[in-house]
């Protein structure tokens, strides 16, 4: 298409106005020699091809002016296709450039005489006004060139900021927001549409936000978010130019999704046997045999109760094993929604279903090519995904979803789970054939309560690293402690211990952690000690929710606020992780 046409309502516009004005006809032909404006009789023909050999064909080809009035159906009109038919009594025409290239015609027409005598007479005036015709559609099109440039320059703009991993944010000099990236969009969870966010102040968005360039240094703050608060690491860079500032960047990214990535390469890097402690006699069992199996391909079904290692060997097996140079990849299949799951684990291909990206994605088979995958709570694994799992194990290749080309996988399996895999197979929640083939070397890791004196040993290299964590000297446990400990069940195994040593340890003044450094439910003995006597002075919704807030906070203490914890909390009050977390919310805890 051209220039002229994509300006053709405009054009037509031009060409009436001059012509009113002039009393003559006008009329605009575009590079392909199809009339784009015209009045008069030429206001039938738009849109249609110009005669060949005419005035204009040699305009467009010379790019110089022509006028014929005299001498019309003379020399100059005699191979113009319409020769015989032509109406016309006088023309003058003048090219239209842009960058010196013609890209059309624009022309006055006299179809009678009176026309014709208008033009005669006026002729140094009509050439005049042709030629700023001419520069006035000339600028018309520069305008849309610039602006059709400055649209797609926006457009690649936006597809760079979008596609940089950190929140960016570009205000102008009122301080409202001119580009915003998704990420940034996620980060402070803003829920409605990009566009409605452009020309918003940045303040009614981050209302403590301050504005001053940073220095190229990066600052911690925690930014209050309408009703939530993100803490971030952020930089703030005045843009300039020609020394004025233009607008102002703001880059960030959020600490806690920094820490999750520092502590993925930390945990999968460092951790090894030497990490497993413990003396007791079931534990040395278990992890001569887990160094045996590390050394072989075969699948490993971890067992044990939540808390008490199982990831801890997979990441030791690992790294004992001729994979240790690749990737570990861990999947949590109760964690991650069902309609997901299967795309977690294979991918997808692009366009699969409705919101994948379009780039489609690599699943987690794939990412642990050629290492270890590790599949967290296995025996969560939704019957429908299992005759698929099944499938990857015996065929070692993997279809994303939505696609139908297989690909070759070379991944060791490692499976944990907390529930009894046997019974749920007989219970028929688990199949039989998939038990089988994951059980290829099962290994039982026993509970702290049955490790003798791992309680002690353990607690010693917690103590150990807390001191380094939360910079304080190091901790003993006091003799009344050691006693409490050996005695006590630790449901939540070693992880309630670490959220247990961590709780006194911060908040013991001394050295030495005394019994009431402990949490509440260590001297309270058990839930069965919950005081709920003055929550029966409330009305009957009051005190159930209060008796709620009271149970929650136990757990809390007891088994920590971690996503570990609070599915332990669930499990124990059999309920699911999403109504826990709805009541944590309700009960403002
Ligand atoms: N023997 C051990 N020595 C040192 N630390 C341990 C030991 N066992 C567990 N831990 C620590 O306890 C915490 C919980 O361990 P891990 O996540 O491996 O347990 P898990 O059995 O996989 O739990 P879940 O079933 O809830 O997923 C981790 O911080 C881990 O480092």
């Amino acid at each position: 298409m051209s220039y002229l046409k994509i300006l053709q309502d405009r054009i037509q516009q031009i060409s009436e106005d001059l012509s009113s004005a002039l009393s003559i006809d006008v009329t605009v032909v575009d590079e392909n020699f199809i009339r784009i404006g015209g009045t008069g009789k030429y206001a039938y023909e738009i849109n249609k091809c110009c005669p060949e050999n005419s005035l204009f064909h040699r305009v467009l080809e010379t790019g110089n002016m022509e006028i014929n009035i005299e001498n019309i159906k003379g020399d100059k009109c005699k191979n113009c296709s319409s020769y015989k038919s032509c109406k016309e009594t006088g023309n003058m025409a003048c090219p239209i450039k842009i960058d010196d290239n013609v890209v059309g015609v624009i022309g006055f027409i006299a179809f009678d005489m009176n026309q014709r005598k208008l033009m005669e007479q006026k002729y140094i005036e009509y050439q005049k006004m042709l030629k700023r015709a001419a520069l006035i559609i000339e600028n018309e099109l520069m305008n849309m060139k610039i602006t059709n440039r400055l649209n797609i320059e926006m457009a690649e703009i936006n597809e760079i900021i979008n596609s940089i991993n950190k929140g960016i944010i570009i205000i102008n000099s009122e301080e409202k927001i001119t580009h915003i990236n998704s990420k940034a969009i996620k980060i402070l969870g803003i829920n409605f549409s990009k566009d409605r966010i452009i020309g918003k102040s940045i303040k009614s968005i981050v209302n403590n936000l301050d504005i001053a360039d940073t220095q190229n240094k990066e600052l911690i703050d925690t930014w209050n978010v309408t009703e939530k608060n993100v803490k971030v690491i952020y930089q703030i860079k005045e843009l300039m130019l020609n020394k004025q500032k233009i607008s102002t960047l703001i880059g960030f990214d959020e600490i806690k999704e920094i820490i999750n990535i520092a502590m993925n390469y930390t945990k999968s890097d460092n951790i090894d046997f030497s990490c497993i402690i413990g003396n007791s006699k079931s534990l040395t069992k278990v992890v001569e045999k887990a160094k045996i199996a590390a050394k072989s391909d075969s699948t490993i079904l971890l067992q044990g109760d939540s808390g008490t290692g199982k990831e801890l060997f997979a990441r030791a097996i690992h790294a004992e094993s001729r994979r240790k140079n690749e990737a570990f990849v861990a999947i949590n299949c109760a964690s991650i929604p069902e309609n997901l799951l299967e795309s977690e684990l294979f991918g997808y291909e692009k366009g699969a279903f409705t919101g994948a990206s379009t780039k489609g994605r690599i699943g987690k088979f794939e990412l642990a090519n050629n290492g270890t995958l590790f599949l967290d709570e296995i025996g969560d694994l939704p019957l429908h995904l299992q005759p698929k799992l099944l499938r990857v194990l015996q065929d070692r290749e993997i279809i994303k979803v939505g696609g139908n080309t297989p690909i070759k996988v070379d991944v060791r399996i490692i499976c944990a789970t907390h529930r009894n895999l046997e019974q749920l197979v007989r219970e028929k929640g688990f199949r039989k054939d998939l038990f089988y083939r994951l059980n290829v070397i099962p290994l039982y890791i026993p509970p702290l309560k049955d490790r003798e004196n791992d309680v002690l040993i353990c607690s010693e290299y917690i103590l150990n690293k807390l001191s380094i964590k939360l910079g304080i000297s190091r901790k003993f446990l006091s003799k009344e402690v050691e006693e409490k400990f050996k005695t006590y069940d630790w449901p939540g195994n070693v992880r309630e211990l670490e959220n247990v040593l961590e709780y006194a340890a911060t908040l013991s003044s001394s050295s030495e952690i005394r019994l009431e450094d402990l949490p509440e439910y260590f001297y309270e003995k058990s839930i069965d000690n919950i005081d709920c006597k003055d929550v029966l002075e409330c009305s009957l919704d009051e005190s159930t929710k209060e008796y709620q807030r009271k149970i929650l906070k136990y757990y809390i203490d007891k088994y920590g606020n971690s996503t570990k914890g609070k599915k332990q909390i669930a499990k124990e009050l059999g309920i699911s992780l999403a109504t826990l977390y709805r009541k944590l919310d309700d009960l403002e805890l």
